[in-house]
């Protein structure tokens, strides 16, 4: 099967030599070019321009940052939209609002292309291993046919029904995940600063009815002090913010997902945004804590 895929993030990259390993043939696009080398690396063809990658494939998936980028290659010159037509399937796994991907879902779909959003849950590790877990939407032939693809990246694929569902499931997932992070942060400061081992408090938690993998896997690191991104912190203060959009819309109260949210950008605005979104914790440590 042959498949295009824009954006070689830290997600974009380790998807796409996932789909090479499995024999997919790949051609790559990445804002930043040079980007492509390593993908070539692997066995990857590169295109000049999401347009030319369009052209050239069946299917193509993007995997980029944010609702500004998703739209930028769809629109913009050189743009999806110059070379989608009939027959032709997009797959958007970037996590974005349901308004931003039904606008690229109306686009492609005017031009007689078939879109489904499937934006992830997992990071690095589970995108190198092909275990994320798949939140698909949109159009139900273009799932069934894409299938052998996410199969290879995930664990598990859910197909959601319209589009829009896969990208607010996603919200919901991450608006809890950041709302947890931000509570073990406190957690672990809260053990420490009271006298506490805080990496007795991680053995704790793991045996008790509030273990998780997320626990178990940024406990250590954040011990250590060490952030080296696998979900940057600017994405999920971006996943925050838009789940908090998606409350307004639907009058839910979310007092401590919004709690979350400037813990998320006073790190940012810290310079952190870039690290893995469990630097949250370094803004903790950050306030005067003297007596
Ligand atoms: N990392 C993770 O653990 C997970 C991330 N996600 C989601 O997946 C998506 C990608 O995440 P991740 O790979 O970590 O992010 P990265 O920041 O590592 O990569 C972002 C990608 O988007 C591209 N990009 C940014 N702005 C534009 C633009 N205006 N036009 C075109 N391309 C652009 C970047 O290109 P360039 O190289 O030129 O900057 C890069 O390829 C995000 O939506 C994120 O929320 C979902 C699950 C897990
Ligand atoms: O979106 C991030 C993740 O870990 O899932």
């Amino acid at each position: 099967m042959e498949v295009g895929f824009l954006g070689l993030g830290i997600m974009g990259k380790a998807m796409s030599i996932n789909l090479l390993r499995h024999g997919f043939k790949v051609t790559v696009w990445n804002r930043t070019l040079s980007k492509c080398d390593e993908l070539v690396e692997h066995g990857a063809s590169i295109g000049e321009t999401p347009a030319a990658v369009i052209k050239k494939c069946k299917y193509t998936i993007a995997m980029l940052s944010d609702p500004s980028a998703a739209l930028s290659v769809i629109f913009d010159k050189d743009g999806v939209l110059e070379q989608i037509s009939n027959g032709k399937g997009y797959i958007d796994m970037s996590t974005v609002d349901d308004d931003t991907s039904l606008k690229i879902s109306e686009a492609i779909k005017a031009k007689g292309g078939d879109f489904l959003e499937a934006p992830v849950s997992g990071s690095k590790k589970p995108a190198e291993d092909g275990q994320l877990v798949i939140l698909a939407a949109g159009d139900k032939a273009l799932y069934d046919e894409i299938v052998p693809a996410f199969d290879v990246l995930g664990k598990k694929s859910f197909y959601l029904g319209e589009v829009g569902n896969g990208a607010k499931m996603k919200l919901v997932v991450n608006m809890i995940m950041g709302s947890m992070m931000n509570a073990f942060s406190e957690g672990l400061t809260l053990a420490e600063r009271s006298g506490l081992n805080p990496a007795t408090l991680l053995d704790v938690l793991d045996l008790g009815a509030i273990s998780n993998a997320m626990f178990k896997l940024k406990g250590p690191t954040m011990l250590k002090n060490s952030y080296s991104p696998a979900f940057p912190l600017k994405h999920q203060q971006k996943d925050m913010r838009l789940a908090l959009a998606l409350g307004d819309e639907n009058a839910v109260s979310m007092p401590v997902a919004a709690a979350a949210n400037e813990a998320f950008k006073t790190a940012r605005s810290l310079g952190l945004g870039d690290l893995d979104f469990s630097a949250v914790h370094e803004t903790l440590k950050a306030l005067d804590h003297s007596t």
